[in-house]
């Protein structure tokens, strides 16, 4: 290796280059041309609504798998180990959650845009906070997006930068305004098999260079790369088993949940059993991008242990590892290079597209549509097409953006996911969960969270300066100067030093929380007042479980059979008991179950309740801290009716 060789990308490589751009226009065309043409808003951002689950399966992978995961992930197991790795964990909860309970909500709601719902369940100032929240958090990872393979194509290759942004923006811009969300999910079909193909060959070829698996294997385990489970439970540790299975449970909900880009998605499927089905697939397309690219930072390793390029200054961040390590190692595989960066280039050009098309979709449906109620179909597909050109346009500004930034990209974007994801994720919480939180709540709670995510972020960003040069440095100093003279070290500085893959966990608990006190001083919503379909019964659906779970095996049957409300007298007070066995989780649920009846929340829908209850009960909630206690000490499934000062109990289940 030279210090001043520059690396070279062949012909050949261009070549593979520029045919994965003409594939990626030619599927743009073939949906621009085919079908309707894309002349409905439901055709054009919906994809027809025709959808089957494997394409949508992959698009929603390949939809927040960037080059920045591509670069990324390696780069990060390379400088340290495989802990990352953990946060594969954290899939099986952040798809799980979204398929039963995200999903469904969404899908019955009929919705194009999933801030629609917001408006739904509060009012349109909700909906307006969390349409601009969205746009937001999407032209930065937009900017992050493009710029992150074109930086690492350049530095290693000369590869001229904005030759690779403009080419790529312009591609992207012109096949999903041209060929709506179908295009856009058909080619992130082809660019996730291209992404995959590039990475397992590299991987292939780079095992038999570095000397075999066995090679690698011994120089792993001596540089100490192979980290066993770290279950510390200090929340400031950057990368424990705790932060990133549980705190990535919550980045997954707010990107598989209720991020537009993959709501859109689920709401184009055939039917919602199938946007289940295709959650659940992204599943295994998930963890196999993330074992690849771990791979791939091991490897990598076993060549440049000792002789790394970023110590040796042949590159100056470790962002540009992977690309260096290709050049470097495969140079006389000719292609190989170019398939890696059709590879590094569809992953982004994947991420984009989806990026525009939701961009699009949530101006036309949230901004411009509710002003303008009888604009006719073929003019609002037009202005989406016009605007999925102008987000292009702004991608690139923000591509310049970035450039003048610099960081480890995977943290940047996984922070900013929390940062701006986390606050979003919080209110739609607030709005399915939590059936008493109102819409002023809501909009307190979603600028505290925000107001506090920036503080904690960017305090964290700015405290971790020596480590990670961020900004150009004249405003992190500036930055800086402003929060040393506002804080108290000590506190806050425990709060800045927050791992950030907490950042989407406490920010969307802390919109949550102030949410429903704003909204318990404000005057929490009434049963009357809720849309139907907009809560989601979890106290009921706990139930269902412990019953399912709780109930001895020779007493199945469904509780509706044995509860008969037509029978109960009118005026009856209706008080009901859990039943509950001894065990401490036990009791704990059934603590929540009680403090939160469900009839209190869901009229109608909640199956313990009595239909006619205005009718029949008296008064709103009978229940006191002596039914909750005794309910978990001694209920045994039954509900029990005071009438004319006799009680009646009715068996429910046991
Ligand atoms: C979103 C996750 C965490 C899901 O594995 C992963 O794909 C990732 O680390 N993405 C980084 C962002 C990006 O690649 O654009
Ligand atoms: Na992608």
């Amino acid at each position: 290796m030279d210090v001043t060789e520059q690396k070279y990308f062949s012909t050949i490589d261009f070549v593979l280059f520029v045919l994965l751009l003409v594939a990626s226009m030619a599927i743009g065309l073939y949906y621009a041309l085919s079908g309707r043409q894309q002349r409905t808003t439901r055709e054009f951002l919906l994809a027809d609504q025709s959808m089957k689950c494997l394409p949508l399966s992959l698009s929603l992978m390949a939809t927040f798998q960037s080059a920045v995961a591509i670069v990324g992930t390696p780069a990060e197991v390379f400088t340290n180990g495989t802990q990352y790795w953990f946060i594969g964990c954290s899939y099986i909860l952040g798809l799980l959650i979204p398929a039963h309970i995200f999903i469904p909500v969404f899908y019955r709601l009929h919705l194009t845009s999933a801030y629609q719902y917001l408006e739904l369940r509060f009012c349109k100032a909700v909906r307006i906070c969390g349409t601009i929240t969205f746009i937001f958090q999407m032209i930065i990872y937009m900017g992050v997006g493009i710029y992150t393979p074109a930086l690492a194509l350049n530095a290693v290759t000369g590869f001229h930068l904005w030759g690779a942004v403009l080419a790529t923006g312009l591609v992207c811009t012109i096949y999903t305004a041209l060929g709506g969300l179908k295009a856009v999910i058909w080619t992130d079909v082809f660019q996730t098999v291209v992404m995959f193909a590039g990475q397992l060959a590299v991987i292939i070829v780079g095992v038999q260079q570095a000397g075999g698996l066995s090679h690698i294997w011994r120089k792993v385990i001596e540089g100490n790369r192979i980290s066993g489970i770290d279950l510390n439970p200090d929340p400031t540790v950057r990368h424990t088993f705790w932060t990133l299975a549980l705190g990535g449970v919550f980045l997954m909900l707010s990107l598989y949940g209720v991020n537009q880009t993959q709501v859109q998605r689920y709401l184009s499927s055939r039917t919602e059993k199938e946007a289940v089905m295709s959650c659940y697939m992204v599943f295994p397309c998930l963890q196999i991008a993330l074992g690849l690219s771990c791979v791939m930072g091991l490897v990598m390793f076993a060549c440049y242990s000792d002789n790394s390029p970023l110590d040796n200054q042949y590159i100056t961040s470790k962002d540009q590892m992977v690309l260096y390590f290709i050049m470097d190692m495969l140079q006389d595989f000719s292609g190989l290079p170019g398939l890696f960066v059709a590879c590094l280039f569809s992953a982004s050009l994947s991420t984009i597209s989806s990026a525009f098309s939701s961009l699009a979709t949530v101006t036309m449906e949230d901004l411009i549509k509710p002003h303008y109620p009888s604009m006719v179909e073929t003019r609002a597909t037009l202005l989406s097409k016009i605007l999925t050109f102008a987000y292009g346009l702004v991608c690139l500004v923000m591509a310049y953006v970035i450039h003048l930034m610099n960081g480890s990209v995977l943290q940047v974007t996984l922070s900013i996911f929390g940062m701006v994801g986390g606050p979003l994720l919080g209110v739609f919480c607030l709005g399915i969960f939590f059936p008493l939180a109102n819409s002023t709540g809501a909009v307190t709670g979603l600028v505290a969270g925000l107001v506090l995510a920036f503080w904690v972020g960017i305090g964290g960003f700015v405290t971790q300066i020596p480590s990670i040069t961020t900004v150009s440095t004249f405003l992190s100093h500036s930055v800086f100067l402003y929060f040393s003279a506002f804080s108290k070290p000590v506190g806050l500085y425990a709060l800045y030093s927050l791992s950030y893959m907490w950042y989407s966990a406490l920010n969307s608990s802390v919109v949550i929380l102030i949410g429903l006190i704003v909204s318990l001083i404000t005057g929490p919503m009434k049963q009357g007042e809720l849309v139907a379909g907009t809560v989601y019964p979890l106290m009921d659906k706990a139930q269902d479980l412990m019953q399912k779970l709780l109930r001895p095996k020779s007493c199945v049957g469904s509780r509706e059979q044995r509860v008969k409300w037509t029978h109960l007298p009118s005026n009856a007070m209706l008080q009901y008991y859990i039943d509950i066995h001894c065990s401490v989780l036990q009791v704990l649920i059934a603590l929540c179950i009680s403090v939160f009846p469900a009839n209190w929340y869901m009229p109608g829908t909640n199956k313990w309740s009595c239909p006619n209850r205005e009718k029949h009960c008296k008064g709103g909630r009978e229940k006191d801290l002596s039914t909750i206690i005794s309910g978990c000490l001694f209920g045994a499934g039954n509900i029990s009716v005071t009438y004319n000062q006799k009680s009646y109990h009715l068996l429910v289940g046991v």
